[in-house]
């Protein structure tokens, strides 16, 4: 009993702290992910120069956004041009050289410790062409100390370093004491070169949760197997994942539809449903701030047919009368691939009285499909009772144009990072048309993500691309405003026929 008791508490600890870890690593990463698209926002509104006005517009986007503290407009060599806020110039202890900072996977970002008086600094660089870069400096502030429970917050500190050793942030209640006996807790970003740390002495560990022993043996001495089964729930009770089983479990977890349009029409033709955490006081979590942890942590099962769930009884008048209309949903591999799935898949939705071949699944490029050959055979299976399979995100991810063509989808869904580029790009034209014929040689469609522009759907169109989704019709919306949308659009669409109609007759 003792020893079962004990061992279980040890691994309890253990699984929690490399949780918490992983929380820092994907908040950093997600800090990451945030400088790049403001930085890639400030490319495509024109606003890479040192021109007054639009150092004005930069700081206004700065001041807008609390993690970003700076934006500089640097030379290829990562010298610097001018920055936002010049006077931060004078804060700095030093620059490195690109030389020395460190690409991110992709190779499309360079990360960099900025020293700076007053604490240091996390520097993201992003070529723009033309011989230059943009850099967001973003603050690394305590806020990642926040996850740690209370009762470790003296006896432990969170660090974030860079994968040369940089530190970028360590942050401790009391930044003096050194810990005796101090265990580590460290994960590694694959995307970028991060690495989080939780370090917390040994001596907390005996301790803490130690009010989970006696009960933990008793349990075991009675009950034998009941025992992991009890204790689990004890250890389920605090920390980020006890959140998410919460809220799965009082149903917080909500789909958000966004259009898929016609780009020669803007006609509807269907809808992504997206997560949103709805919480109890009213404020709506993005996904990134919870599906990362929801994969980690084996939510995102239940979490993704929760959602398909709700969305297939929202929108199922609709799907009913429109047997054209497609519902699009997001699905990891490892949930794809996993045992059930197809079967779980085909009971949701012949439950909810709706046509499989309305349902398309959109898997992430992002993550490895490590067995191409048995993800083939699923996707198969899913096409076989009539589902649609589309790759999400293509162009960012892992597949090589062989797995494009291996895994044998319906769709291939072009990464907004294209769409963004199409009107400033020459490259960027010549991929989207090498993919628009790619997918026409595997007999597939293609949908663009991330339209905000007429001028996009214009280039997109002159690419060959049929449909897209994107802001300029509308961003995620809540069923009831969805719905709305909808009416309106086909009121317009009827007043619109008859002059259409009238026009052809002539
Ligand atoms: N496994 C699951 N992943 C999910 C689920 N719900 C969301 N996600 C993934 O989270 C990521 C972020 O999603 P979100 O914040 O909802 O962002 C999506 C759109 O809102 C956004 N978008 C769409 N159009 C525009 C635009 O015109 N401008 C602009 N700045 N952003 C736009 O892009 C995201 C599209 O997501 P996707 O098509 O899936 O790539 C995202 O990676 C989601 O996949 C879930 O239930 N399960």
């Amino acid at each position: 009993g003792h020893i079962a008791a004990t061992r279980f508490i040890r691994d309890q600890q253990t699984r929690q702290l490399d949780e918490l870890t992983e929380v820092v690593l994907r908040r950093s990463e997600f800090a990451v992910d945030f400088a790049t698209a403001s930085l890639d926002e400030l490319a495509s509104r024109g606003l890479a120069t040192c021109a007054p006005a639009s150092l004005q517009a930069i700081r206004l986007h700065v001041y807008q956004r609390s993690a970003v503290k700076d934006v500089r407009l640097v030379n290829s060599d990562g010298s610097v041009i001018c920055s936002a806020y010049s006077e931060t110039l004078e804060f700095d202890k030093g620059w490195v050289d690109r030389a020395d900072m460190l690409a991110s996977r992709d190779s499309k970002l360079m990360l960099f410790r900025v020293e700076q008086f007053g604490g240091d600094a996390l520097g993201v660089l992003r070529d723009i062409g033309d011989d230059k870069a943009l850099v967001a400096i973003l603050g690394i502030n305590s806020s990642l100390f926040d996850i740690m429970p209370a009762e470790l917050r003296a006896h432990g500190e969170v660090l974030l370093a860079l994968k040369n050793g940089a530190q970028l942030g360590e942050f401790a209640l009391d930044a003096d004491k050194t810990l005796a006996h101090p265990i580590d807790f460290e994960k590694s970003s694959a995307r970028y070169p991060l690495r989080a740390v939780i370090r917390i002495d040994r001596s907390v560990l005996s301790t803490w949760n130690s009010d989970v022993y006696w009960p933990a043996m008793a349990v075991a001495l009675a009950l034998g197997a009941l025992f992991g089964v009890l204790l689990s729930r004890t250890r389920r009770m605090e920390g980020p994942v006890a959140d998410l089983d919460r809220a799965l479990a009082r149903g917080e977890f909500k789909p958000y539809f966004q259009p898929i349009f016609d780009l020669h029409t803007g006609e509807i033709r269907g809808c992504e449903i997206l997560a949103r955490w709805l919480r109890e006081d009213g404020t709506v979590v993005p996904p990134m701030n919870f599906i990362p942890l929801a994969e980690s942590s084996g939510r995102i099962e239940a979490m993704t047919w929760q959602l398909l769930g709700r969305a297939l009884a929202d929108l199922q008048p609709h799907l009913k009368a429109d047997k054209d209309f497609k519902l699009s949903f997001n699905v990891v591999p490892k949930h794809m691939l996993g045992a059930g799935f197809v079967e779980t898949l085909r009971s949701t939705v012949a439950a909810a009285r709706v046509s499989a071949r309305q349902i398309v699944l959109e898997v992430t490029e992002r993550d490895e499909l490590d067995d191409l050959a048995r993800a083939a055979a699923v996707v198969g299976e899913l096409r076989d009772y009539g589902f649609r399979v589309a790759i999400d995100d293509v162009g960012v991810g892992h597949s090589g144009l062989s797995r494009l063509k291996g895994l044998g989808a319906n769709t291939i869904k072009i990464d907004k990072f294209f769409v963004d580029t199409i009107t400033v790009d020459a490259s960027t034209t010549t991929i989207v048309e090498m993919l628009v014929a790619l997918a026409r040689d595997f007999h597939m469609t293609v949908v663009a993500e991330g339209v905000e522009t007429e001028e996009q759907v214009r280039a997109l169109i002159s690419c060959g691309v049929e449909e897209g989704q994107g802001y300029l019709v509308a961003a995620p919306l809540p069923f009831a405003k969805f719905s709305e949308l909808m009416v309106s659009r086909r009121a317009a669409s009827a007043a619109a026929a008859p002059a259409r109609d009238s026009a052809l007759v002539a």
